[in-house]
């Protein structure tokens, strides 16, 4: 990787060289993906992973902020120097770096257009704009390749591991849940089409649960869907049934034979539920309904692999649970739901890669450590995998070879 540069420190204790920063501004999230040079690997004769493998270890980081706090973000971008390895003009960064003459970051998403003249106006940035479709199957293909442990089933509970064999990988149903969803269906390096969506997604459920729930962030919604029962709201089958199974078609009572069914029968207002069943109902509802949908465009291509994506599913059992049950049982078990531990960053490991083409070559993943950083304060925790969902701002060992 070339222009690397010094710098002090990262406002925090350690001195890092930030390189190669990537943005995906979606229609709720804004992520980042930026590369930093460890402080210790500097020539050190003795570091032999340095010396082996010709390349420079560091991290990639991640963050993410609110599209609508947009204005956190560039002064996150700011405060850490993200942009120290490249030419700025004017905005809240002054500095020009000589041997560099890039003066853009790589940028995806609908806000790649949107706010293009607010990243020059601030930063003195320009955003190079790459296709969020492109970006997403390519995020896909380098995690699905590069880092061990990254798709894992989710059913019953159980979190189980899939090794990847790189020779079977394709083809596969990419579901990106974001604001919308976009389905995708990848053949190969390079190779895909997004061959289906829905504008029921992950902002309709935030959307819609902020007006029935009132409450003030996605994170207590997701907080208060766990403590719901969707059986208040939905109607079931056995409602219908008079408790009973309609076994011919395979449905047992418990069923949901119509989500948010029961407010129809009776004269309850909104305020006589709780917004924890309201919350529960409506992530059942959403999750369930990508699912059928995922299955049935996996159904159409004769795809056996479903990858899920985009920052809806938050690591959630409850959403995973939901969508893994709908893909077995409307595929009779043909067709497997996976899910991704960097599930909401893929547009943007996509826009990084596409600094360089020849990307998976280029970057190699030690999974040996890693290391979460909080975007806030930037301090370092020890981050155990099989512990944690990998959703907040944290960082990834790795090591960038020279292009
Ligand atoms: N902190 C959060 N704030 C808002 N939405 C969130 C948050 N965390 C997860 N989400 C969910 O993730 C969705 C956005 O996912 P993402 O993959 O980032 O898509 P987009 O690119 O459209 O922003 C939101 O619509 C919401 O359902
Ligand atoms: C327009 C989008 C690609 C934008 O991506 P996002 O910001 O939602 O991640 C996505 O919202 C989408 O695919 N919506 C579904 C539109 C449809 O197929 O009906």
């Amino acid at each position: 990787m070339d222009h690397l540069r010094e710098i002090e420190t990262d406002g925090i204790s350690n001195p890092r060289e930030i390189s190669r920063l990537a943005i995906d501004i979606g229609g709720s999230l804004i992520k980042l993906v930026y590369f930093s040079r460890d402080s210790s690997d500097h020539e050190d004769p003795l570091n032999d992973s340095v010396g082996v493998s010709n390349g420079v270890n560091g991290r990639l980081h991640f963050a993410k902020f609110e599209t609508t706090k947009i204005n956190d973000c560039l002064k996150f971008i700011s405060a850490n120097k993200l942009l120290l390895g490249v030419k700025v003009n004017s905005g809240f960064q002054h500095q020009e770096n000589p041997t560099n003459d890039r003066s853009f970051i790589k940028a995806t998403g609908g806000g790649a257009y949107k706010f293009s003249d607010l990243f020059k106006e601030k930063l003195g940035i320009s955003l190079e704009k790459e296709d969020e479709m492109d970006c997403l199957v390519t995020g896909a293909d380098f995690l699905l390749k590069a880092v061990n442990h990254e798709a894992f089933t989710y059913l019953n509970g159980q979190k189980e591991f899939v090794q990847i064999d790189h020779n079977d990988l394709y083809p596969y149903l990419l579901v990106n849940i974001g604001s919308g969803v976009s389905m995708v269906k990848v053949d190969g390096d390079g190779k895909f089409e997004r061959v289906s969506g829905t504008s029921v997604g992950g902002g309709t459920f935030w959307g819609l649960g902020k007006l029935l729930t009132k409450c003030q962030s996605f994170d207590e919604l997701l907080e208060l869907s766990h403590r719901g029962n969707n059986r208040v709201v939905d109607m079931l089958v056995g409602d219908i049934y008079g408790g009973m199974d309609y076994s011919k078609i395979g449905l047992s009572s418990t069923a949901i034979a119509s989500s948010f069914g029961r407010a129809i029968s009776n004269n309850n207002e909104l305020d006589d539920y709780k917004p924890e069943d309201v919350s529960r109902s409506l992530l059942r509802m959403i999750s369930n309904n990508i699912g059928q949908i995922s299955y049935l465009n996996a159904l159409q291509f004769g795809l056996k692999r479903i990858f899920f994506g985009g920052f809806f599913i938050r690591g959630q059992s409850y959403t995973m649970d939901t969508i893994s049950v709908a893909v077995h049982f409307w595929s009779k078990g043909e067709a497997k739901a996976m899910f991704l531990r960097h599930e909401g960053f893929l547009g943007a490991l996509g826009a990084f890669m596409s600094y360089d083409r020849h990307s998976l070559d280029d970057l190699m993943i030690n999974q040996s450590v890693q290391i979460p950083v909080d975007a806030s304060c930037g301090t370092d925790t020890n981050y155990n995998p099989l512990e944690r969902d990998l959703n907040e701002t944290e960082s990834m060992q790795c090591s960038v070879y020279q292009a």
